[in-house]
């Protein structure tokens, strides 16, 4: 039955705390007051029940129920008595819910005189409170009075022999109902206060326990006295694992090694503004260690100081941060060092060769062919490539050097604890050796080299930038060497790398200010002495320093993308000034133009080209480009492309200064060549030296095996002359015949010769 009644309260108001206490009051009231909690266990009761229901004060106890209290003289008593408990019982029962049975009503003689008026009320979050009021004189006096049911009655003659006291007792119970309401009234006042204190209880709970981060509060010994769900997500404890603990359970700092150093600490932390978001190391119930960040603001809790702490995981902001720096320090592309990190470790690696009194080692390297790789096969593959650069320099250096990409494609490498300069010319020379080997990507063969310059600390200097701009130097002077090759800095390159950057600057500005003039080569049939041709080559009129010849500044320009501006500008003038002969009626003859290993590997190459011919209304069929050999070894496939589509054009093919470099015959099959050019140095000696007269004679019969026209260059003399034409060698160029000459000498040179020969 009971059980049956708890489910009624319970369905009315689920919530189920017990309640700890009542006012004081309720000992003041003139009524029987019994509280019972949701299980309909006896809470709490004032002084007066024990006397309304005339029982032993002792045997009120918590472990009664409201059964027990109903039944409570009666188990001994007449069947009477026992009627009002079945009733209530039953009335409990047939209740569905709170509302069906709540406030009841109900008198109840409790003895022949006296009679007890009982209400029942649900007090929301408490339980059922019962008061019990003695309305005997009441009752008996005018029984009528009575709406409610009742369970006896009284004789008249009892009511006239209490007449007098009846109309007291009626004034009392008045009184008595007037307190009770009060009383009541109280109680759920107190009950809802309490309800809403617990609901607010509740959310802030449910929030704590909702958020991420772990949430403590401590004493000032750092212990924990409450603690949010979170730390077992957090830590992987449960809330009871750590409650009691000290805060150093979970995690420690550099401030806090000890239990003896939190009160200091936990005072420095609310007092001191730098400890107020502090971090340290969380440590898991698993045994790893994280990153924490502690906010605290202390707190007073009944007059005794608090703390409360958050505690928050800042794993994933540390490692964003581990990430940022990563990145601020390393370059994406490869992974190695960047210039700020190689900075730092230049720093460092000098103060440490110092202390050791030994040497530190700059090495800057710039590769070879880079470029042309990355215009023509793509970004991707020039990618690659430099991520297998990378490695190889990684390969080559010790786990204490530092490898850095500075960008592009250049690289440096700091070598720590040098003791002697040899060690790096030989580590530069593996360099060498590691870089210029074959690289495949996708199929294709690529091969690169690399420049490299190097300064030494303390030898060159003892300022870090000073000690990388110098090895920057000795870069350009190894480039300058012939590239694929490595250079120690001396001071002369200082004096020199700066005329070159001059010179540089100077002929950017030529470029734009019309300080370029071609001259003009010509290019004679052995046989009949005819103008085939015009070989165009540049001079540079300086306003100051005079006529500036090609050696000086083709190099320069060749180290830099400045040549590609050079080189379209010559394609353009040459263009140009073959269609003036044309217009004005020049013998036939093809010009030619020395293409630069830069200009021919750009991608734009092919275009550019149309794009000075139609410049000019060039037709194709008048020029001739001359690239060296060096150009189409590497990448077969595209270089035959790119020459393919220019011999369709109609434009003619030489390879120039042929001899000096791979001197193989066997590639110049697969592309649309139409000449080959011997080199001077071969010519030179030929009347003397057999080697040379063997080459030449060895180049001239191949080339025309191949169906090639050969161009002997460098031609001084009469008898060179001779040997050539005996050679079957089809066209002639040098010196014998004419210097390179300006414009308009050229042309009075190729009308006098015309005329001379009869042409
Ligand atoms: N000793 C001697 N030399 C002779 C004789 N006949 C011609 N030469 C010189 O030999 C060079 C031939 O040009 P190159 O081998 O292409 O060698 C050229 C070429 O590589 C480069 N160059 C010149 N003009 C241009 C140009 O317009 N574009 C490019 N990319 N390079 C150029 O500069 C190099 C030097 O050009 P130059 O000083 O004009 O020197 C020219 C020419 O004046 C001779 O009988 N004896």
């Amino acid at each position: 039955m009971c059980s049956k009644v708890v489910s009624v309260i319970k369905r009315k108001d689920k919530k189920t705390t017990p309640i700890s206490g009542l006012p004081e009051i309720l000992d003041g009231l003139p009524h029987g007051v019994a509280l019972f909690s949701h299980d309909l266990s006896l809470n709490m009761w004032n002084k007066k029940l024990a006397k309304i229901l005339e029982i032993d004060p002792q045997k009120l106890t918590t472990k009664l129920t409201l059964t027990n209290i109903l039944y409570i003289k009666w188990d001994e008593e007449t069947s009477a008595q026992n009627q009002f408990a079945s009733k209530i019982l039953e009335e409990l029962s047939k209740a569905e819910t709170a509302d069906d049975l709540f406030p009841f009503n109900y008198e109840y003689r409790l003895s022949p005189v006296k009679i007890l008026d009982i209400k029942g009320e649900v007090i929301p979050g408490v339980g059922v409170i019962l008061t019990f009021s003695d309305i005997s004189l009441l009752v008996n006096q005018y029984p009528h009075i009575s709406s409610r049911p009742a369970l006896s009655t009284k004789s008249s003659e009892e009511h006239e022999e209490h007449n007098i006291r009846l109309l007291e007792a009626e004034r009392d119970r008045e009184i008595m109902e007037q307190e009770a309401s009060k009383a009541v009234q109280m109680a759920e006042e107190l009950a809802l206060t309490r309800e809403s204190a617990e609901n607010s209880a509740k959310h802030i709970e449910a929030i704590l326990n909702a958020i991420n981060d772990v949430l403590v509060t401590i004493d000032p010994k750092g212990t924990i006295l409450t603690c949010n769900n979170s730390v077992s997500k957090t830590f992987g404890y449960s809330t009871q694992d750590v409650l009691g603990k000290n805060l150093l359970f979970l995690m420690d700092s550099t401030h806090v090694a000890s239990e003896a150093d939190m009160e200091h600490f936990i005072v420095s932390l609310t007092s001191d503004d730098r400890f107020r978001n502090h971090t340290g190391t969380g440590h898991k119930k698993c045994g790893t260690s994280f990153p924490v960040e502690l906010s605290v603001q202390d707190v007073l809790v009944s007059g005794h100081k608090q703390y409360t702490i958050v505690i928050s995981d800042v794993t994933e902001r540390h490692e964003a941060e581990t990430l940022i720096r990563e990145m601020a320090l390393h370059d994406s592309l490869t992974g190695l060092a960047n210039r700020n990190l190689l900075q730092q470790r230049l720093d460092e690696a000098m103060r440490m060769a110092l202390r050791m009194n030994n040497k530190v080692a700059v090495m800057f390297l710039d590769l070879d062919g880079f470029k042309p790789v990355n215009d023509m096969h793509g970004h991707a593959t020039g990618d690659k490539l430099l991520r297998i650069v990378a490695n190889r320099l990684e390969s080559c250096a010790r786990e204490v050097d530092t490898v850095a990409r500075l960008g592009g494609d250049e690289f440096a490498i700091i070598f720590t604890n040098v003791e002697e300069t040899k060690n790096i010319t030989r580590a530069a020379q593996r360099i060498l050796d590691a870089v210029s080997k074959p690289i495949e990507i996708e199929d294709h063969q690529h091969q690169i080299g690399t420049s490299i310059g190097i300064s030494f600390f303390p030898l060159d200097s003892e300022k870090p930038e000073e000690l990388i701009r110098m090895a920057d130097v000795a870069l350009y002077q190894a480039k300058h060497d012939g590239k694929n090759t490595f250079c120690l800095y001396d001071s002369d390159m200082d004096s020199r790398a700066k005329a070159e950057k001059q010179i540089e600057i100077d002929l950017k500005k030529a470029i734009n200010q019309d300080e370029l003039v071609l001259h003009f080569q010509p290019m004679l049939d052995t046989v009949d002495y005819s103008v085939l041709g015009a070989e165009a080559l540049i001079r540079w009129q300086h306003p100051e320093k005079g006529m500036i010849p090609p050696f000086f500044f083709i190099p320069i320009a060749e180290n830099s993308d400045l040549m590609l501006d050079l080189g379209q500008k010559i394609l353009e003038m040459a263009c140009l000034q073959a269609k003036k002969w044309q217009n004005k009626g020049m013998p036939y003859f093809r010009t030619c133009v020395n293409i630069s290993a830069r200009q021919f590997q750009t991608k734009e190459f092919v275009d550019n080209v149309k794009c000075a011919l139609e410049g000019a209304q060039l037709d194709p069929s008048r020029l001739e480009l001359e690239i060296t050999e060096g150009m189409v070894i590497g990448d077969t496939d595209a270089v035959a492309r790119k020459l393919e589509i220019l011999a369709d054009m109609g434009i003619s093919l030489a390879i120039d200064d042929f001899g000096t470099g791979y001197s193989s015959l066997a590639y110049l099959k697969r592309f649309s060549v139409h000449q080959l050019k011997i080199d001077q140095s071969f010519i030179r000696d030929i009347t003397e030296d057999h080697d040379d007269a063997a080459i030449t004679d060895a180049v001239i019969r191949l080339g025309h095996s191949l169906g090639l026209s050969v161009v002997a260059e460098g031609v001084e003399t009469e008898e060179q002359v001779q040997i050539l034409r005996q050679k079957g060698c089809d066209v002639l160029q040098g010196y014998h015949f004419s210097k390179p000459l300006p414009v308009d000498e050229f042309e009075n040179w190729v009308l006098a010769h015309n005329e001379k020969h009869g042409i």
